[in-house]
């Protein structure tokens, strides 16, 4: 049942932040002295939900459980999956988007945000550091390729490939054992989460993953980020390699090689990617994967709140907007998802959009999030992979 047969003809900005603005919200939470960036709470909140069922763990279930299905009960809980939009919410949140991106900032601007994307990504973290690092236990029962392997999933185990070839970008042959012709070689499996950022994805997957076999890869183009990484107390250089890589610079070798991950991971990271690099970051990236290999993939979907409350003057163009600290953020859909992954030739095991209503009941505060997971897979016969 939709949410908003409650609040029948409430406009959007009311119904999204009643009684109080987001930035009433943001005050709020600050001055309990936490400091989230505005894509964190999408982390925060996804954890806050799990509560019953049975997942991988036996205790986390897989999101999606919890429907609101009477609306005077909103404040009961703090979050409710998949719900509704009503066409006026859709169209309301339309009608906003069309007004926050009506004039897209110049062209000598948009330059700018795209040149200085990694120093920006530095401001970030070197403000940030890693106050916001927090547990992402739902990793493992969204994405239980990411737990040991031996469980069964749908990635491959074969295959090294060539080796890559240098060409001047930051040198990467630290981590590698003696006679290892690249970091992690004598693994069985290999993870590599792209966008790694302090690392909110890789500590967990270290601590929860103990198969002897594992590798984990991260990097990210902030050199500050992959720092704080590599300082972390239970970053382990042997089960573990952290470099700096700007994954949209074609010139820039992975080191690994074509045909050597079994998962690759972008949590929250394809959005912050200039569109026209979409599709050259998902083929390189394809490349890298074993047949059998999957792409795993969480990020924004189109009309989420944080899209919405852009104001204008941000919008760098259709659903790209920049954040006051120069990061910047796409809002996707499922399609644009789908095609950006199936035409490197990966095959769709799962794509999904998370619409949740997330809810402040102190303040009595109702938040309209929209995220889409993927997972995509490379398949075993030539034949299939036509493009990867
Ligand atoms: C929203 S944060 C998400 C960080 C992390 N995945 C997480 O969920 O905690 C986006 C991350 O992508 C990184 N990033 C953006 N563009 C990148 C690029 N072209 N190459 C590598 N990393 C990039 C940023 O530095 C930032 O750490």
């Amino acid at each position: 049942m939709s949410i908003l047969t409650a609040h029948g003809g409430l406009s959007l900005s009311r119904f999204l932040f009643q009684r109080r603005s987001f930035a009433d919200w943001l005050g709020i939470v600050r001055s309990h002295q936490v400091s989230f960036p505005d894509w964190f709470p999408s982390c925060l909140f996804s954890i806050s939900v799990r509560t019953s069922g049975s997942g991988m763990d036996g205790k986390r279930p897989q999101f999606g459980n919890r429907h609101l299905n009477d609306p005077s009960k909103v404040f009961q809980h703090n979050a409710w999956d998949n719900v509704q939009w009503s066409e006026e919410q859709e169209a309301a949140a339309r009608k906003k988007v069309e007004e926050n991106c009506g004039q897209p900032l110049p062209p000598e601007k948009q330059e700018e945000y795209e040149n200085k994307a990694s120093s920006f990504w530095n401001g970030f973290y070197t403000v940030h550091e890693n106050r916001f690092f927090k547990d992402r236990h739902w990793l493992f029962t969204e994405f239980p390729e990411l737990s040991s392997h031996s469980n069964g999933h749908p990635c491959a185990d074969s295959g090294n490939g060539d080796a890559m070839k240098g060409n001047g970008c930051p040198k990467q042959n630290e981590g590698e054992e003696e006679g290892d012709p690249y970091p992690g070689a004598s693994a069985t499996y290999r993870i590599m989460e792209v966008g790694c950022g302090v690392g909110n994805t890789v500590f967990p997957i270290l601590q929860n993953n103990i198969d002897p076999g594992l590798f984990v890869y991260c990097c990210d183009f902030s050199s500050t980020a992959v720092d704080l990484v590599k300082s972390n107390e239970h970053y382990d250089p042997s089960r573990c390699f952290a470099f700096v890589h700007d994954v949209s610079n074609e010139h820039c070798p992975f080191p690994v090689p074509e045909h050597s991950l079994d998962v690759i991971v972008l949590i929250f990271v394809l959005s912050a990617i200039c569109p026209e690099k979409m599709q050259s970051v998902i083929s390189r990236l394809g490349r890298l994967l074993k047949p059998g290999g999957c792409i795993l993939l969480r990020d924004y979907g189109r009309y989420d709140m944080a899209q919405l409350r852009f104001k204008k003057g941000r919008c760098l163009s259709q659903n790209f907007y920049v954040r006051g600290d120069g990061t910047r953020v796409f809002f996707f859909t499922q399609d644009d998802l789908d095609t950006l992954l199936t035409s490197t030739g990966l095959q769709k095991v799962q794509n999904t959009v998370d619409r949740r209503l997330q809810v402040n009941r102190g303040k009595q505060l109702t938040m309209y999030r929209v995220w889409i997971q993927c997972k995509y897979i490379k398949p075993f016969s030539t034949e299939q992979q036509n493009i990867v």
